[in-house]
């Protein structure tokens, strides 16, 4: 077991490059199922997601090659309907593949996604699209068993809610669809364009991903294609908080400036000076911090709730009460007691948070219970006096291709450490 040490409070200085994005890279290794001949995924990040998905890929009978940032997977040899409980397990993504499987062999024999915990995370929107385009689903002993005759079929399909995973789905069970389906109120997150425009490039038919309407017209096959996956605004958001809660100087090199339009005013108002030239983004953060009137988590191109505990830990050093409210998930304030551990003041009720702020955090050892409430702790570390221990790194290591040595190329004082017990 590891840990990460953090000696704090030392400003943030210099340049960094944004890793790919993993919530776009899970679903267009996913999509490769679909495929008749071999993908190259370039910019796919290093994590144990990717790891995840690549062991997937092979259970299923793909060939797959990891070279540095890319990844080459050759679909021809999918034979296997089935995953096992354990890949499943291990992400929330493992369910996208259920679509992917679907189409490609007319079957699927999987259990259910893994993932961090945030709540209740149903995928109900997922089993009754993919029912509507034909796939007969019997839930038995904790798996989903699945058939179809023939080809799965267009169908036009209101989402009551727009959500991420089960819009990736509907895209990757209807590329190869017999007819047109028409998702409404569809996920607009930047990861959904993007494995619209891989699926394109295989010879989808997919037009308006991005917005609430996409319209995919089935094709009968497709083939391979070279893809290289978007920049994490994720990680991005993060290194922002990073740098803002420290008072450093920061240059984030690959970014797109219109995936960051949801988080970049909330910087602004907490009195960072934003910059944008092409994919390059400077940030000068501010001392003190102002105050976040109220950061309210919503669906993109709203606040994304995965940059919600990054910010808070930014906000928990502001000279005024920060409010935050998460309408996305029951349960992602994890990180909060964490955080007080280290000196913050935050009080909860709900899906409202109180951020008090205080003038000093203090090195503490914490422990991230999920994957972005890890990287809040990380952000509030550096930013604090003394030594910072945070351990859950599994967690942390799920979305952050290197996040020790991201930091340590901006001045941090960060190292990983074998953790004793
Ligand atoms: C791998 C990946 O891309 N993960 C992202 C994806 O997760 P994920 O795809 O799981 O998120 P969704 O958009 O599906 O979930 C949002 C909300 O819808 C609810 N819901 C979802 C599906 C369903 O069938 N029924 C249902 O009720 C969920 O419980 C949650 O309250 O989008 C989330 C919201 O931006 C992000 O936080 C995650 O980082
Ligand atoms: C919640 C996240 O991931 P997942 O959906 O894979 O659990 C995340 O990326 O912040």
């Amino acid at each position: 077991m590891c840990k990460l040490m953090i000696e704090g409070g030392r400003q943030l200085r210099g340049t960094v490059d944004i890793q790919g994005a993993k919530n776009a890279a899970l679903p267009v290794l996913a999509a490769c199922v679909l495929c008749g001949s071999p993908c190259v995924i370039h910019n796919c990040p290093g994590l144990l997601d990717v790891d995840a998905s690549c062991k997937i890929l092979e259970h299923l009978g793909c060939r797959v090659r990891k070279e540095r940032g890319t990844v080459t997977v050759d679909p021809t040899g999918v034979t296997e309907p089935g995953i096992p409980d354990a890949l499943m397990r291990e992400m929330r993504s493992s369910i996208v593949f259920l679509g992917a499987i679907a189409a490609r062999l007319g079957r699927a024999h999987i259990s259910f996604p893994g993932g961090c915990e945030l709540g209740p995370r149903p995928i109900d929107l997922h089993l009754a699209a993919l029912r509507r385009l034909g796939l007969v689903i019997h839930e038995e002993h904790g798996y989903l068993d699945c058939h179809c005759t023939g080809r799965l079929h267009g169908e036009t399909i209101a989402l009551s809610f727009p959500s991420v995973g089960a819009t990736e789905n509907i895209l990757l069970a209807a590329a190869t669809a017999k007819g047109m389906t028409t998702i409404i109120n569809a996920a607009r997150e930047p990861e959904i364009a993007d494995l619209a425009s891989f699926l394109n490039r295989c010879g989808a038919k997919v037009r308006g991903a991005g917005e609430s309407v996409v319209e995919i017209e089935g094709v009968d096959a497709l083939h391979g294609c070279e893809h290289a996956v978007i920049p994490d605004r994720i990680v991005a958001a993060t290194y922002m908080a990073a740098a803002a809660a420290t008072g450093g100087e920061v240059e984030l090199r690959g970014v797109r400036q219109a995936h960051l339009s949801p988080v970049v005013p909330v910087f602004l108002e907490a009195g960072c000076a934003i910059r944008i030239a092409g994919n390059r983004l400077f940030l000068r953060g501010a001392h003190p911090l102002s105050p976040l009137r109220c950061v309210r988590t919503m669906p993109y191109p709203g606040f994304p709730t995965d940059a919600q505990a990054p910010v808070m830990a930014m906000s928990t050093l502001a000279a005024g009460n920060s409010l935050f409210v998460e309408n996305i998930f029951e349960n992602r304030y994890k990180h909060v007691p964490e955080l007080v551990r280290m000196g913050a003041s935050i009080k909860l009720e709900g899906k409202v948070a109180v951020v008090e702020g205080v003038g000093t955090l203090f090195g503490a050892p914490v422990v991230a219970a999920d994957l972005r409430g890890g990287a809040a702790l990380v952000v509030a570390g550096l930013a604090a006096e003394g030594v910072t221990e945070v351990t859950g790194l599994h967690h942390i290591d799920r979305g952050y291709t290197s996040i020790e040595q991201d930091l340590t190329r901006l001045g941090a004082q960060i190292h990983r450490a074998v953790a004793n017990g």
